[in-house]
């Protein structure tokens, strides 16, 4: 949900914010005077002034006042308020449930084998997702828009990998989402999925696929080769 239900900044402010993230308070300082801002909105100088004052006070808006007029920034918490709007709006209006992620393959720790190949997550794997994966998980570093886009995968409907125990110790779940991954040069492999696990090294910007076969040898794959993975149900 959007973080302004929770604040004390409402629609007019976010519209404020809006605007002037629209004139590129996103990318650093834009001028701005106030009887400017009152054009834009409809509203008096003194309206335009408040809402500017709340926005600074919630801390979504930076700004300097000179002589004539101020130089205003949208701050990091700004533009995530922004940004939560913008899932809500995805989420009304995108009908396809598939989320396309771009990055490139890189290479991991050499753990990815490990854990694919233990019975406690392989019995699974045979089970849900109806294969018995190639040991290893294709990493691929996703470019920073993909990063941000990742959230929208939580629409999607996850195949669930539980957690388990052994003698000595536990093991932690988790979640896949089928995908397509599409090459450069065209080639298609769709029988994938990407796998997140809960307990992992790595971050947001790391995502990792299993499939049945080897995909490095089946789509002819190096590190920073451009790869397109398609999460979402399959046709
Ligand atoms: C199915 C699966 C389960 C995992 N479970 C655990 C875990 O319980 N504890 C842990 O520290 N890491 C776990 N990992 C994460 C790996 O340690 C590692 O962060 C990740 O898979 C990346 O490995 P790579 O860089 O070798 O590709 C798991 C990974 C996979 C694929
Ligand atoms: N379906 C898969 C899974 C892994 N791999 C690759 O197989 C190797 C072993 O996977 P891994 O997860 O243990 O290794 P890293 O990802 O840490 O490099 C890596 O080179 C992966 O990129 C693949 O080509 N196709
Ligand atoms: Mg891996």
């Amino acid at each position: 949900m959007s973080v302004i239900a929770e604040s004390a900044i409402g629609h007019d402010e976010l519209a404020v914010l809006k605007l002037l993230a629209l004139e590129g308070g996103l990318e650093g300082d834009v001028k701005i005077s106030c009887s400017h801002l009152a054009d834009r909105l409809d509203a008096s100088n003194q309206t335009a002034s408040r809402r500017l004052q709340r926005l600074e006070s919630a801390d979504l808006l930076e700004r300097d006042t000179v002589n004539d007029g101020q130089w205003v920034a949208v701050t990091e918490t700004g533009e995530r308020t922004l940004h939560a709007e913008y899932e809500d709006y995805r989420r009304l209006f995108e009908t396809d449930s598939h989320v396309a992620l771009e990055g490139t393959v890189t290479s991991g720790m050499g753990e990815g084998r490990h854990y694919i190949s233990l019975p406690g997550y392989k019995r699974q794997f045979e089970d849900r997702l109806g294969y018995e994966p190639f040991p290893g998980t294709l990493n691929v570093d996703l470019r920073e828009d993909s990063v941000r886009r990742r959230s929208a995968m939580a629409s999607l409907e996850p195949v669930p990998i539980d957690g388990w125990e052994s003698d000595d110790r536990t093991y932690g779940p988790a979640v896949c989402y089928p995908a397509t991954i599409e090459t450069t040069e065209g080639e298609i492999y769709e029988n994938a999925y990407t796998i997140a696990p809960e307990r992992t090294h790595h971050d947001d910007d790391q995502l990792e696929v299993i499939a049945p076969d080897k995909l490095r040898e089946e789509l002819s794959l190096e590190d920073d080769d451009h790869v397109t993975v398609s999460v979402g149900d399959r046709e």
